[in-house]
C-alpha cells in the first residue's frame, strides 16, 4: 500500500514511469517481475504488509491514460484500498459504491474525466489485501452477483510476493541518513489534523489539563449536553476524551457485576460519533486510537462521517443512481449550472405566469446574461433555499406542496425571496430543477437523506434498533447539520422510549450553509424539539479558552465574530469578548492587502509560495479562499501551473484532505467550508468579487453569510495570517475596514 502512495507521488511530480523490471522509482521504490507479476516494493515493506493488486488488463488501461487520469485514477484505488483494509467501507457518496458479499463497485473517476462511466470490480480479501478484479465501462457493464472473482489467482500472488521480499530488500540503495531525510517531509494529514489536537498525550495524561469547562463536560452525567465554543477551543478534543470516559465507565461497572469478564455482544455498549465529513473521521478515529489506554475502542465506538450512516444501517440502495456531492466544488458548480439551466428554460416557457409578481432584482437577474454577477447572485439564492427551505421542510414537488411552501413564514435569516411572487417563480426553478436530476437518475444529499429518514421511521427499523442502535451518540460540528439530518439524530439510539444519549459540539458562527436554522440557542431543531427533551433538561457548556490562535490573530477573529450579525437569538451569554487565548504566545499582526480584481489572485499565490519556502518544521501553509467561487477563480491557475516554486494541493472538498496523506508538504489550497476542524500554521485568505456573487444579494442574510465565510477562512490560522481582498465595497471589505480602523489588523 506505501508503495502505491511514494509511486502517485513520484507520478505527480515527475511523471508516471510504467514498471519496467529493475526501474528505481526515487530511492524507496523498486520494480520487479516475478514470474507474470510486476511487483512494485516499497523500502518498508514487510510480510504484514497490505497489498494491492490490480489485473493486467485494467492496469494497461490505467496507464494508457493522460497523467491528471492516471493521477485521479490510483487515489481512488489508494482510497479504496485503504478504506478496505480499514472496514467498514466508507467511501464517498459521488462515487456511487455498491457492494455484494466481499465485492465492491465504484467509478473509478470523478464524473467530469468519466464519460465512459469506468467503474472499479473490487474485493475485499479476509486479510486486509484489496484486489482490483476488472475495469468496466459504459457497454460492459458487470453485475456484481454476476461476477466470479478468482480467489486462488490472488493467493499465488501473495505467496510470490512473501517470497520474494527479501531479494526486493537487497536491491534498495543504503538509506539516506536523518539530516537528509528532513529536507524529504510529508505534509501529513497528522500534522494538521488529529496528531495537533491531541499532540502526544493519552486519555489520563490530557485530563490533568483541563480547564474547568472542559472538565465540565467530563463531570456532567445527565444529557443532552451541548458544548458551545469559538473555533479553536477544544470541544473536538473534549468530546473524545468524553467517549472514552463513558467507556471506560460501562467496561468498569460490567466488570465489576459480571464475574470477573467481560460482557457479552448483545450487551455491547456502542457510542456513536458522528461527523460531517469523512476527513474528519478518520482523524477522530486515529485520534481515539491513540488516546485509547485500554485497546477497547476500536470494538464499541463507531466513528462515521454522517452520509455514511445511511449505508451502515440501512445497506446501499441508490444503485446506479448518483448522489449529488454538495459539499464539494465540483457538486455546488453543477447544481448551479442546473439551476441555471432552470433559469432559462422557465425565463423561455412560462415566464409569463411569474413576469409582473417577481421583485425586480429577481426579474432583472433571471433575465440578465448566464455569466453575469446577478445570475450567479440568484442562482446561490435559489440553491440555498432550496436546501434550507424546500428540503429541509421536505416539500418535495407534489400536490399541495406549492401551497405549503408559500404559506412558510418566512424569517430574517432567509434569503431574500420576500414577495408571494418571488417563491413561486423559486418553486418553479426548483420542480425543473428536480425533473433534470430524475432524468439524470441523481439524487441530491439532502433527498436521500430524507428517504434514510423514512427507513430509521420504518417498523423494520424498529425491530433492529435494539440490537443496531447506539447507547451513547456525539456529533461534532453540529453547526453544519441542516434540520434535515438533525431530525435523524434521535432514531438513532436504542431506547425508543427514552431521551436520547447525546452530546454535541458546535459554533453557531461557523455555520456556512444552513447559516443559522432560526433556532434559539437552547432548542436543537425545529422538528425534533420533544424527542430530545424539553430545552431545559439540555446542558449548555460554553468553552472559552481558545489554544488556536496566537494573540494578535484572536484580537482579530474577535473583531470579525463580534461583526456577525446576530439574526437569531443566539443566547444571551454569547459573549466572544470573554474568551481568551492560551495559544504560545508569538505570531504576527494580521495584514490585509487590497489590490484591484485582476491582481488579487497572482498576489495571494506568491506570497503563499514566498512564504511556503521559508517556513520549516511542522509549519504548514495554506490558501484559504472565503467562497468556492474564489476557489474555483484560484485553482484556474494554478492547474496551468504559473512560475510557482511550491508544491500546490487542491483541496476541492472535505473529502479531498484524505489526498494530504499521499502527498509531500505542499500548501493547502482549499475553502473555508472544506478545512474545517483543520490548523495551519499560516494561512493567506483570498476574496475576490466573483466570491461576492454567494451570499446571494444584499441584506442582513447576505451579510451574515458574508461574515461567517471570512470567520472560518481566517479561524484555520494559527500563527501568521494574510488576508488578500478586492479593494471594492462590500459587507467583507467593510469587516476588514473598521478592524484597520480599531488597530487589530494592520493594511499593507
Ligand atoms: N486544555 C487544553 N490544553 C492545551 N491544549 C488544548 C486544550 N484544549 C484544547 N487544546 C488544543 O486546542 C487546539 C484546538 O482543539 P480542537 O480542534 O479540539 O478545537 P475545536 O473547538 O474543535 O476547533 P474547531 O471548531 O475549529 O474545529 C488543539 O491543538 C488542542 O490540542
Amino acid at each position: 500500500m506505501q508503495s502505491l502512495r511514494s509511486y502517485l507521488e513520484i507520478g505527480r511530480t515527475v511523471g508516471f514511469e510504467p514498471f519496467e523490471e529493475g526501474a528505481e522509482y526515487g530511492p524507496d521504490l523498486i520494480a520487479m517481475a516475478v514470474e507474470t507479476d510486476v511487483f512494485l516494493f516499497h523500502r518498508n515493506d514487510d510480510v504484514n504488509s497490505r497489498l494491492i493488486m490490480v489485473d493486467g488488463d485494467s492496469w494497461s488501461s490505467v496507464t494508457s491514460m493522460c497523467p491528471n487520469g492516471q493521477e485521479d485514477l490510483l487515489k481512488r484505488v489508494d482510497r479504496a484500498a485503504w478504506e478496505i483494509a480499514h472496514p467498514p467501507v466508507s467511501l464517498p457518496w459521488n462515487w456511487s459504491k455498491y457492494s455484494f458479499e466481499s465485492l465492491i463497485a465504484f467509478f473509478a473517476l470523478p464524473r467530469y474525466l468519466n464519460s465512459d462511466s469506468m467503474r472499479w470490480i473490487a474485493e475485499a480479501m479476509p486479510n486486509g489485501d484489496a484486489c482490483f478484479w476488472r475495469l468496466t465501462h459504459r457497454g460492459n457493464e458487470l453485475r456484481l452477483e454476476d461476477f466470479h472473482p478468482r480467489k486462488h489467482l490472488a493467493e499465488a500472488v501473495r505467496q510470490r510476493y512473501t517470497a520474494s521480499l527479501s531479494a526486493a530488500a537487497a536491491q534498495f540503495p543504503p538509506e539516506l541518513d536523518a539530516a537528509e531525510q528532513l529536507l524529504q517531509p510529508t505534509v501529513d494529514l497528522g500534522v494538521i489534523g488529529f496528531a495537533s489536537v491531541i499532540g502526544t498525550h493519552t486519555y489520563s495524561m490530557w485530563l490533568p489539563k483541563l480547564t474547568a469547562a472542559q472538565r465540565k463536560v467530563l463531570d456532567t452525567t445527565t444529557t443532552p449536553i451541548k458544548i458551545r465554543g469559538a473555533a479553536g477551543t477544544g470541544k473536538t478534543l473534549v468530546m473524545m476524551l468524553k467517549v472514552l470516559q463513558e467507556l471506560y465507565r460501562d467496561i468498569d461497572r460490567k466488570t465489576s457485576s459480571v464475574e470477573g469478564g467481560m460482557a457479552h455482544d448483545e450487551e455491547k455498549f456502542k457510542i456513536l460519533f458522528v461527523t460531517h465529513s469523512s476527513s474528519l473521521a478518520t482523524e477522530v478515529n486515529q485520534a481515539l486510537d491513540r488516546l485509547d489506554e485500554r485497546g477497547v475502542v476500536s470494538r464499541h465506538v463507531d466513528v462515521v462521517p454522517f452520509t455514511f450512516l445511511r449505508t451502515l444501517l440501512q445497506g446501499e440502495q441508490s444503485h446506479g443512481a448518483e448522489v449529488f456531492g454538495e459539499d464539494s466544488l465540483d457538486g455546488k458548480q453543477r447544481q448551479l449550472e442546473l439551476i441555471s439551466k432552470a433559469i432559462d428554460e422557465v425565463t423561455a416557457t412560462t415566464w409569463s405566469t411569474y413576469e409582473d409578481n417577481v421583485s425586480a432584482w429577481v426579474r432583472q437577474s433571471a433575465l440578465a446574461d448566464r455569466r453575469s454577477d446577478q445570475r450567479k447572485s440568484l442562482c446561490w439564492s435559489l440553491m440555498r433555499e432550496f436546501v434550507e427551505v424546500i428540503d429541509a421542510n421536505r416539500l418535495k414537488p407534489g400536490v399541495n406542496s406549492l401551497r405549503r411552501y408559500i404559506n412558510l413564514p418566512r424569517a430574517e435569516w432567509m434569503v431574500n425571496l420576500k414577495k408571494q411572487g418571488d417563491r413561486e417563480f423559486a418553486f418553479g426553478i426548483y420542480r425543473n430543477y428536480v425533473e433534470h436530476l430524475v432524468q439524470r437518475n441523481q439524487l441530491t444529499i439532502d433527498q436521500a437523506m430524507s428517504d434514510f429518514l423514512l427507513f430509521l421511521e420504518s417498523y423494520l427499523w424498529n425491530l433492529r434498533r435494539k440490537l443496531e442502535g447506539y447507547d451513547f451518540l456525539f456529533v461534532d460540528e453540529f453547526h453544519l447539520f441542516n434540520d434535515v439530518e438533525r431530525l435523524v439524530l434521535h432514531l438513532l439510539t436504542r431506547e425508543p422510549d427514552e431521551y436520547p444519549k447525546i452530546i454535541l459540539a458546535t459554533d453557531p458562527y461557523q455555520s456556512p450553509f444552513a447559516y443559522v436554522t432560526g433556532l434559539r440557542e437552547n432548542e436543537l431543531s425545529h422538528a425534533v424539539r420533544d424527542f430530545i427533551g424539553a430545552p431545559q433538561h439540555l446542558q449548555l457548556i460554553d468553552l472559552r479558552t481558545n489554544y488556536r490562535f496566537a494573540p494578535m490573530i484572536l484580537n482579530f477573529v474577535r473583531h470579525a465574530h463580534n461583526r456577525v450579525p446576530n439574526i437569531v437569538d443566539m443566547g444571551h451569554d454569547w459573549q466572544y469578548e470573554a474568551i481568551t487565548s492560551d495559544a504560545a504566545s508569538g505570531g504576527n499582526m494580521p495584514v490585509v492587502c487590497f489590490s484591484p480584481e485582476d491582481s488579487v489572485i497572482t498576489r495571494a499565490l506568491e506570497y503563499a509560495d514566498s512564504v511556503a519556502r521559508k517556513v520549516k518544521g511542522d509549519s504548514r501553509v495554506a490558501v484559504v479562499c472565503v467562497t468556492n467561487s474564489d476557489l474555483a477563480a484560484v485553482v484556474e491557475p494554478l492547474r496551468t501551473g504559473r512560475g510557482l516554486k511550491s508544491r500546490f494541493e487542491i483541496v476541492e472538498s472535505r473529502d479531498d484532505f484524505y489526498q494530504l496523506s499521499i502527498s509531500r508538504r505542499a500548501v493547502v489550497v482549499t475553502a473555508g467550508p472544506y478545512a474545517a476542524g483543520l490548523q495551519f500554521s499560516d494561512v493567506v485568505v483570498v476574496f475576490t468579487a466573483e466570491g461576492q456573487a454567494e451570499f446571494g444579494g444584499q441584506g442582513t442574510s447576505a451579510k451574515r453569510a458574508a461574515i461567517t465565510y471570512l470567520y472560518l477562512a481566517i479561524t484555520r490560522a494559527q500563527t501568521n495570517l494574510r488576508i488578500f481582498s478586492t479593494s471594492g465595497e462590500n459587507d467583507l471589505n467593510d469587516v476588514l475596514r473598521t478592524a484597520v480602523e480599531d488597530g487589530v489588523l494592520q493594511s499593507s
